[in-house]
């Protein structure tokens, strides 16, 4: 494979612009000249099409065309020696274990993948004996697929992107590379850097870690309250870490304090769990903080590992511009649903009918745990009001709630105690609830990728699991897109949805950064939309003129003394009679 190869494969599924230069050679300082393709071919390469070049990139991969991968065959005339003979045999059956599991790779002299843990005390890897009883002790029969690529490559120092479904074990394929390459405690300070886009993420991490460096001797932390955190890191700390578990923003505001309270120049090992929402730019993500953390890593020889379950171009660029000695692993067919979900549509005409919906699930019989997404904060409490009563046990966690209640939260459902779970965003990546039966979408997932990720939270380490997405005729933009998630993985979806426009990127990236306004969560009658009783209008006085009744009607606003008072519904004032009468 040529260089040129390994930029294209690198590279499938990024689309680049033709406006603007899409990798610039220049500022690649780090890649070696070699590695990089001619400006000339990589334009030729932009124009190709995406699509085409994706699959056709699949399709070399697992059907064991590519270049990588291949067995080096001789040609027939020639005698193979016995040594050349096993070598060939070797070839094809790491092929056949790739092509068995769906593992694609892409990358130079990639590691054969393992089958299992065992093969991990073979002297090229070197397993710390301690290291794999942890992992033995989970239970695991076997390494799962990104497992058996994954883990080979880090332990050989590799730099690796990785792309695996949702519930496939990436954590363990991170952790176990860093455990071991670390091996026992130092007292020198921070070594390794895992990063993870929400707090309740980065503590299940953090207990995964826990779990792992049992008798090893390692310590790990996790960042709870910067501001208790110049204790453990400040300058005169004699405590020191080993792993540090964070979300960037905390780290980034130790890095920043004065002196700095985190020293990062002993990272040698560098992790971005959810890579991809970790490299999403603009307000409010992450990549900034990404970039000052990164730069604070300065260790010569740190290993850099990115893991998602989906891919976006930023991360690919990054990739490519800073990694060396760079694999590409990916599971399956990259930024597709996890097969062990039952994924279904529902068209449930209005705001209103999903609340119906909801109901008549619930009276149908719901095998909790039950996780709801909903687009907003403001939704979340709305729809927890409303299923209070119901009498399921529900709780609703979103970010305004203090973290004290979120960890309880999380608890609480984790051990069964609330069956229905509301929730934002914040839970869709890489929560690893055991069991979670059906995730029901009851706001349109605002991106293809959001569905991916909030869909895995059912259907884990191979149990299967259900999603329900409820639609109305305002989420039809984005509904081709995620018909063809399902459609893509062995769901059935009605044709008219796949062959329904496609929206325009302008479009989609708006719908992406803001949700669609809808009509608030409720069944309560709506006072304002109710007729005024007739003898209410009759015994009316005509309004005067500058009178404050008339301002208020004329504003549309309920002021009194410049504040905001409820407005008094007929509806209310009727009951309240009705009450007094009885
Ligand atoms: N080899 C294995 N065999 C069986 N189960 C496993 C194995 N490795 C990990 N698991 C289990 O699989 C579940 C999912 O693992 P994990 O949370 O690491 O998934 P993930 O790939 O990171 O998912 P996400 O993309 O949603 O973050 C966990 O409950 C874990 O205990």
């Amino acid at each position: 494979m040529d260089t040129h190869d390994i930029f294209r494969q690198l590279t499938a599924g990024v689309r680049f612009s033709k406006k603007r230069p899409v990798f610039n050679p220049k500022k690649a300082q780090i890649i070696a000249k070699e590695e990089l393709p001619k400006p000339a071919k990589v334009a030729k390469l932009v124009e190709e099409d995406t699509a085409t070049k994706q699959f056709r990139l699949l399709a070399d991969n697992i059907g064991g065309n590519n270049a990588t991968d291949k067995p080096k065959r001789k040609k027939a005339k020639k005698q193979l020696s016995p040594e050349q003979l096993e070598q060939q045999q070797r070839e094809e059956q790491v092929l056949a274990i790739r092509k068995e599991h769906s593992i694609t790779v892409l990358g130079k002299d990639v590691p054969a993948p393992i089958t299992s843990f065992n093969e991990l005390d073979a002297v090229e890897y070197k397993l710390l004996p301690r290291l794999k009883e942890n992992i033995l002790s989970f239970g695991y029969e076997q390494p799962t697929p990104i497992q058996m690529q994954a883990l080979p490559v880090l332990l050989k120092d590799r730099a690796l992107m990785a792309c695996a479904p949702t519930g496939s074990g990436k954590t363990l394929a991170f952790l176990t590379p860093i455990i071991n390459g670390l091996r026992s405690h130092r007292t020198t300070g921070l070594r390794a850097l895992v990063l993870a886009p929400t707090r309740e993420l980065a503590q299940q991490i953090y207990r995964a870690c826990i779990e792992l460096t049992k008798s090893t001797g390692l310590r790990t932390h996790i960042i709870s309250k910067a501001s208790e955190a110049s204790q453990h890191y400040g300058p005169e700390c004699k405590q020191k870490y080993d792993i540090l578990v964070s979300t960037p923003n905390r780290v980034r505001f130790l890095l920043q304090q004065q002196p700095p309270l985190l020293d990062f120049k002993g990272i040698e090992w560098f992790v971005l769990d959810e890579a991809d929402r970790l490299m999403e730019e603009g307000q409010n993500n992450f990549k900034e903080q990404l970039d000052d953390i990164y730069a604070a890593c300065t260790h010569s020889q740190k290993r850099v590992a990115f893991f998602s379950a989906t891919y976006t171009v930023p991360v690919a660029k990054w990739a490519l511009r800073h990694l060396k000695n760079l694999v590409r692993v990916t599971i399956g067919v990259q930024n597709s649903a996890t097969d062990t979900v039952q994924q279904e549509l529902l068209f449930v005409g209005s705001e209103s009918g999903k609340l119906l919906a909801v109901r008549e699930m619930v009276r149908q019989g719901l095998q909790p745990p039950v996780l709801v997404f909903v687009q907003s904060k403001e939704r979340a409490k709305q729809l927890f009001e409303e299923l209070l009563y119901d009498g399921i046990n529900v709780d609703v966690i979103h970010a305004e709630r203090s973290q004290h209640q979120r960890d309880n939260c999380v608890r609480a459902f984790r051990e069964g105690h609330i069956w229905v779970l509301i929730c934002t965003e914040l839970m869709g990546r890489g929560i690893d609830f055991k069991g979670v039966n059906l995730v029901i979408n009851y706001d349109f997932p605002p991106t293809s990728i959001s569905y991916i990720h909030r869909i895995g939270r059912t259907g884990r380490a191979g149990r299967p699991g259900r999603a329900v997405t409820f639609f109305t005729q305002d989420d039809t933009a984005n509904l081709r897109s995620i018909a063809q998630i399902i459609k893509n993985s062995g769901g059935d979806v009605p044709d008219y949805m796949l062959k329904m426009k496609k929206v325009k990127k302008s479009e989609a990236k708006m719908r992406a950064k803001k949700p669609l306004e809808r009509e608030d969560i409720s069944t309560k009658i709506k006072a304002e939309k109710l007729p005024l009783p007739k003898e209410f209008d009759k015994t009316k006085k005509p309004l005067q003129a500058g009178s404050k009744q008339l301002k208020k009607k004329e504003t549309g606003k309920n002021s009194v003394n410049g504040k905001l008072s409820k407005p008094k519904a007929p509806a209310k004032e009727k009951l309240k009679k009705a009450k007094k009468a009885k």
